[in-house]
């Protein structure tokens, strides 16, 4: 798929999203270019309909773009709930196992996601797929000691590389983090990676987020459509 035809799908399904939204709701607001366009659609909203809604962010980047539209944002811990969180993906199966943290906002997405009494992922449809594990997965490390933890995950089979940026310096979370990419190819066992990573010393957390998602609206070109989980139903 062309990156025009990827754009378009994207801002379909986070346009259709951005009608999740009511007044008084709080709301986690993910991160990444689909977000991106769910953000400018309840920035639209804001003005022109006078939606009323406090945000929770997952990223600086998107509490910047969220502010700048004036919409209200508060720090998680200044939510006693968050009604909804709508976020994309990098990946996600018909088991609704997904992989995220392309864009580097991992932990904070889980920490909004597992705060969340909905969670909605919006994707274009080249992001659904049989097995996970073509987008190489994101972990998030901390920076002492990163070479031992990508030393192991080398022993393992996982094919770790060093995130960098167009400067060629490691990627820095907004928690000065670092980011692992694996690249595994297919991932068989999302349980059991998970609970491998999870206790490795030094990471933070991973991009496995295992049968959370309520619904994926998927960008189509025959319109958005929705794929609900039926665990969550
Ligand atoms: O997990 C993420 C950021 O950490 C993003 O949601 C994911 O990478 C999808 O990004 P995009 O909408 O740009 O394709």
């Amino acid at each position: 798929m062309d990156k025009e035809t990827q754009d378009k799908l994207k801002k379909a399904a986070g346009i259709e999203a951005a009608q999740l939204i009511r007044d008084g709701m709080v709301a986690g607001l993910g991160t990444g270019s689909t977000v991106k366009f769910l953000v400018d659609e309840l920035g639209r909203r804001t003005r022109e309909e006078g939606l009323k809604f406090t945000g929770v962010t997952t990223s600086r980047r998107t509490q910047e773009q969220a502010e700048g539209y004036g919409i209200k944002i508060i720090d998680i811990d200044d939510a006693d709930h968050i009604d909804i969180t709508i976020d994309g993906a990098d990946e996600v199966d018909k088991d609704f196992n997904g992989i995220k943290g392309g864009g580097a906002a991992l932990l904070w997405e889980k920490i909004v996601a597992v705060n969340s009494n909905k969670i909605v992922w919006i994707v274009d449809r080249s992001k659904v797929v049989d097995t996970i594990g073509a987008f190489p997965l994101p972990v998030e490390v901390i920076p002492f000691g990163a070479g031992h933890v990508i030393a192991q995950f080398k022993k393992r089979g996982y094919k770790p590389v060093l995130r960098l940026d167009a400067q060629g310096e490691p990627v820095r979370t907004d928690e000065k983090n670092y980011i692992v990419d694996l690249h595994l190819g297919r991932i068989e066992n999302p349980k059991e990676l998970a609970g491998d990573l999870i206790t490795t010393v030094g990471v933070v957390e991973h991009g496995l987020f295992l049968n959370m998602v309520d619904t994926v609206i998927v960008g189509d070109p025959a319109g958005p459509r929705v794929m609900q989980n039926p665990d969550k139903a």
